[in-house]
């Protein structure tokens, strides 16, 4: 019998489980999904398999083992079961890898361990991913099951950009540094730019904009992250739908000493109620701006603030660079949101930096230009595939070690 050649992504987030079933002879999909609002009355699952008709299912799923419950059960309706001998590996993305995961690695129980022990540094996300990878593992324990750690791609930072500057015993002894995270998409984005471009990865030097929900800056050169804006946590860097990202850290101290607030009520406030929904009540970005062009001066002032750090970021990359290739936006906002990117990059001329008005208002799902022609630096829209990239690395792995069954 020939190999299997199948791998099934899974990416949960904190109350959602996006999946993906690839072929990876051709990288095809045969099968994408999502669940939304797993927790709620109101959650949602929806399954498309290749070239066929999208199939939803309503009702309360109760948590990630419900979830993937649920999409084995829609997988295994199109013949496509997780039982099948087809499956090599099952990819989970985790997003808290902290210092000791570098690479892809096979998942182990002390692996499982450590994933968990880093539960207080993304708690929004590592408790979703262990559920998603245990429930996996029960389902078939005799398949190779691989995580690919958010923050894998920036364990090349220098010290200089990974050190907070705090007392060091302090910061070793609780593993304080900056971590960053969206790895996955940092490396796949600043690959498929220098691709765009004709050009070496090795030889290009890429500010990549990340901005989804959670969104993130990275300064990649020669294709090895150099700086990042996520850091112990995701909570730091850009303002993101619902997270504040940069603030001064007094600003903890004075919620606690006079607004009397516990540190767990701040947690919530800074990482659930803040950013965009924090300034407007809106996360969404379409909504944003449909609020912006009706002269919502509230909507207005949210967009400024999230436009006013994004650019203060592009800046601060350049000069981490020092000679910048390209700017490449990507996720649910960069890809989607023409006046973000023209907003961002806005009386930058002076660095090479613009954006050609026709080229930004075209959509599409491929990667390409957005910069004038012949600009001193190139402005690329490229799609972020987090789903392809997990399931290369997690195919690379299992055949690589000659883990499959
Ligand atoms: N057509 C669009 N125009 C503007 N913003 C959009 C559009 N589509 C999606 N978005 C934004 O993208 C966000 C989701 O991005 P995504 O990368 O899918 O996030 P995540 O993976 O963090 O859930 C939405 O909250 C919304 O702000
Ligand atoms: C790390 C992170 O912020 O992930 P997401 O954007 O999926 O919430
Ligand atoms: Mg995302």
């Amino acid at each position: 019998m020939s190999s299997p050649t199948r791998v099934l992504v899974l990416n949960s987030g904190s109350s959602s489980l996006k999946y993906q079933l690839l072929d990876m002879r051709d990288s095809s999909r045969l099968a994408v999904g999502l669940v939304e609002r797993i927790g709620e009355q109101t959650s949602r699952l929806k399954h498309t398999p290749a070239g066929g008709e999208s199939r939803e299912r309503g009702g309360a799923i109760a948590d990630h083992d419900a979830a993937l419950k649920a999409v084995a059960e829609e997988l295994a309706k199109d013949g496509l079961g997780l039982d099948s001998t087809e499956l090599a590996a099952i990819g989970h993305r985790v997003v808290h890898g902290g210092k000791s995961f570098t690479e892809p690695t096979v998942i182990d129980d002390a692996v499982l361990a450590e994933i968990e022990r880093l539960i207080p540094v993304a708690p929004l996300h590592n408790p979703a991913n262990l559920t998603g990878i245990r429930t996996a593992r029960a389902l078939r324990p005799d398949l190779p099951q691989v995580a690919v750690f958010d923050t894998a791609f920036h364990t090349t930072m220098p010290e200089s950009a990974a050190r907070y500057a705090i007392d060091v015993k302090t910061a070793d002894e609780h593993r304080i540094r900056r971590y960053g995270f969206h790895g996955t998409s940092h490396a796949y984005v600043s690959r498929a730019t220098a691709e765009l471009l004709g050009k070496d990865p090795a030889e290009t030097n890429v500010i990549v904009l990340h901005l989804g929900n959670g969104a993130s800056a990275s300064a990649v050169r020669g294709g090895r992250c150099v700086d990042t804006s996520m850091g112990l946590t995701p909570l730091e860097g850009l303002v993101m739908g619902t997270r504040s990202g940069d603030m001064d850290p007094a600003v903890i101290f004075h919620l606690m000493r006079v607004g009397g607030m516990s540190a767990d009520e701040i947690d919530t406030l800074l990482n659930k109620k803040s950013g965009l929904t924090g300034l407007c009540g809106d996360n969404d970005m379409r909504e944003i701006r449909r609020r912006v062009d009706e002269g919502d001066e509230q909507a207005e002032l949210a967009f400024d603030i999230y436009i006013h750090r994004l650019k203060k970021y592009i800046g601060a990359y350049y000069a981490v660079l020092g000679r910048v290739d390209a700017v490449a936006f990507t996720a649910g906002v960069g890809e989607n949101a023409a006046p973000v990117r023209e907003a961002a990059l806005a009386g930058l001329e002076e660095l090479g930096l613009a954006v050609d008005g026709e080229r930004n208002a075209v959509r599409g799902d491929e990667a390409r230009l957005i910069s004038p022609e012949g600009a001193r630096v190139a402005v690329a829209v490229v799609p972020t595939d987090e789903e392809l990239e997990i399931a290369t690395q997690t195919y690379a792995l299992v055949i690589g070690s000659g883990n499959h069954t």
